[in-house]
């Protein structure tokens, strides 16, 4: 007998025996709000489950001592001191959050051109990961690879003539990569966009002898809007010039997404990334689908700032909008979310047991 989405195609148009319905009542013998009737039901038939072991917590780190200090486009989100961001590295392991990620807000004196404090073995993200793996070394920690964050220009790269360079900024990639996976950090996360950095920093990686550190790559990484506040938050968002479109994906793609990813795993990445993620949970599918890889997917910055704004106006019901938010990258494939909900939505699957 045929079988089609677990009912018989033989009894699908059969209507009911004559007189089996009882009056006022329509016709049918399939009900699908049958197995939505009772919250045990509901949990009989679930599909996807969120757990805290799907969460990667991005922090934002800033020079100082005892020093907490509020991301105005993100309400609910500081920069946080080295000591600051140690004590949230302790709080994410009772949550039992396995990882966590360091984004540095640079001190303006301390950004040029060509990005030099990135390379730089004693920059915040180091002391800030030396100081949490002494303290926590249970916890996996990841590493951006990026020059944004050091460059007076704002951009992930070198830049000659107003063009950003490939090949020179890989070299400079593979030397901040080696300084922080020196400093104790496990996974290295490249999201910057350029060609062949994969292979060369994992090339860079076994040379030294780091052969454990992990690469997740920010495999499918759009030119998006949704990253505005990220770029406040590490203080990039005014000096940037212009876009990232040279290197970012164009939004209108998903094919070169496959052709990206494809690359970055044959270059040695051991995860890969696609972000934004809510605005691509279908390249999320098409990623898991193509390569079964361990798949991640970035609710960035805008994403969290949407939800959030929403819910401080009392326009929706801020917990309920962040859970069914996570859960639907779940539903997408994705093994795990980088959030910075990821706090709140452990509390919350915690206290549900
Ligand atoms: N290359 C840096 C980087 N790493 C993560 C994000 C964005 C994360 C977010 O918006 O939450 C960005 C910003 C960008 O590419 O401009
Ligand atoms: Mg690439």
């Amino acid at each position: 007998m045929a079988i089609k989405y677990g009912r018989p195609i033989e009894l699908r148009e059969v209507s009911r025996r004559e007189g089996t319905a009882v009056p006022h009542t329509l016709d049918l013998t399939v009900r699908p709000r049958r197995n939505r009737k009772a919250e045990w039901a509901r949990r009989m038939v679930r599909e996807n489950v969120l757990t805290t072991d799907d969460l990667i917590w991005p922090l934002f780190l800033i020079d100082g001592n005892n020093k907490r200090e509020q991301v105005a486009s993100m309400p609910g989100v500081e920069r946080l001191s080295v000591d600051q961001a140690v004590r949230e590295a302790e709080r994410a392991m009772k949550l039992t959050i396995p990882c966590i990620a360091l984004f540095p807000y640079t001190e303006p004196s301390l950004r040029d051109e060509e990005g030099s404090e990135a390379t730089n073995p004693n920059n915040l993200v180091c002391q800030a990961v030396r100081a949490i793996k002494k303290e926590f070394p249970e916890i996996g920690v990841l590493c951006d690879v990026a020059l944004d964050p050091f460059t007076s220009h704002g951009h992930d790269g070198l830049i000659s003539d107003g063009k950003i360079l490939n090949d020179e900024t890989v070299a400079v990639l593979v030397r901040q990569a080696l300084v922080q996976a020196e400093a104790g950090c496990d996974i290295i996360a490249p999201s910057d966009m350029m060609d062949g950095r994969v292979a060369a920093i994992r090339e860079g990686l076994d040379r030294s002898g780091l052969l454990d550190v992990q690469i997740m790559a920010y495999a499918a990484k759009y030119a998006s809007a949704f990253y505005g506040p990220f770029r406040d938050a590490i203080g990039s968002a005014k000096t940037l010039t212009g876009d990232k479109r040279t290197y970012q994906m164009d939004s209108a793609n998903t094919d070169e997404a496959l052709r990206e990813v494809e690359l970055d795993i044959a270059e040695g990445a051991d995860m890969v990334m696609v972000k934004p993620g809510m605005p691509y949970l279908d390249v999320v599918r098409r990623v898991k689908d193509t390569f079964a890889m361990p798949t991640f997917a970035y609710q960035v910055s805008g994403e969290y700032a949407m939800i959030a704004a929403a819910a401080n106006n009392g326009w929706l019901d801020g917990e309920r909008a962040m859970m069914e938010s996570l859960l639907a990258f779940k539903r997408a494939g994705a093994d795990g979310v980088l959030s910075y909900f990821a706090p709140k939505a452990a509390e919350k699957l915690r206290s549900q047991g």
